[in-house]
């Protein structure tokens, strides 16, 4: 589960420095499904990082999957991290790797044997319709075909946390839905989802619970 309790975020270094979260509380149990929706520049992303656990908070305290984050220290945050994915929204893939050791590295991470993860690799990819494009490089796939790269990596060790940061921006609309249908797998199957999107006709056709940032601070939560 999520737990925040007066989360807030200041970027306090550069000339832009600005808080921007303010006070975030809310709970999501396990299983939960959340959409993370609000106006460019109201926080979305900067909450991703913080649950992804690539930030820390300023202020307050946040429980992920049972432990407490903002007291935890790096080893216990490092093993916590191994539990969550994250599609980044801007993909994040290691451009010196393969999309076959991208998408292999959370079951490296777990020291799952090699012929288990080759397989699991390409049944990942066959899912998100790369079938045997293991060995290509990442920069030579479009953003479409980077994007479920990123989303295959995120799920392949089927998290207990999921969060996705914009999963669709640079997707047709039936890859969007599909993606769709692997979150919904996924949390039919226990992983608590949040992911943060602007694309209306999603959230539309797949109703859910949101939570709702304006200008840092959470403005609804239903
Ligand atoms: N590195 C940074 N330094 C200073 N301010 C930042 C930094 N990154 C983001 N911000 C500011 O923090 C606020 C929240 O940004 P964030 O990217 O979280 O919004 P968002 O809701 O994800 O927007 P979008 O929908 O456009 O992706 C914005 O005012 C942004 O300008």
């Amino acid at each position: 589960m999520i737990s925040l309790r007066d989360i807030s975020f200041r970027h306090d270094r550069g000339p832009r420095a600005a808080t921007a979260l303010h006070a975030i509380s809310f709970d999501v149990p396990q299983g939960g499904f959340r959409w993370l929706l609000g106006p460019s520049g109201a926080g979305k992303s900067t909450l991703l990082r913080l649950l992804g656990l690539s930030a820390r908070a300023s202020e307050g305290e946040m429980t992920l999957l049972g432990v407490l984050t903002t007291r935890a220290r790096r080893p216990a945050l490092t093993r916590l991290r191994r539990r969550i994915g994250v599609v980044h929204q801007d993909f994040a893939l290691l451009p010196d790797l393969s999309v076959g050791d991208n998408v292999a590295l959370p079951l490296r991470l777990q020291d799952r044997p090699e012929d288990e993860i080759a397989d699991a690799v390409a049944a990942m990819l066959g899912w998100v319709g790369l079938a045997g494009r293991e060995r290509d490089a990442p920069a030579r796939l479009s953003g479409g075909e980077q994007q479920r790269v990123a989303v295959a990596r995120a799920v392949i060790h089927q998290p207990e946390l999921l969060l996705a940061d914009e999963p669709t921006n640079a997707l047709q609309e039936d890859q969007g839905r599909r993606l769709m249908e692997l979150f919904n797998e996924l949390n039919a199957m226990g992983t608590t989802v949040v992911v943060a999107t602007h694309n209306e006709s999603l959230v539309q056709r797949y109703p859910g619970r949101a939570l709702w940032l304006d200008g840092g601070r959470l403005v609804h939560d239903g």
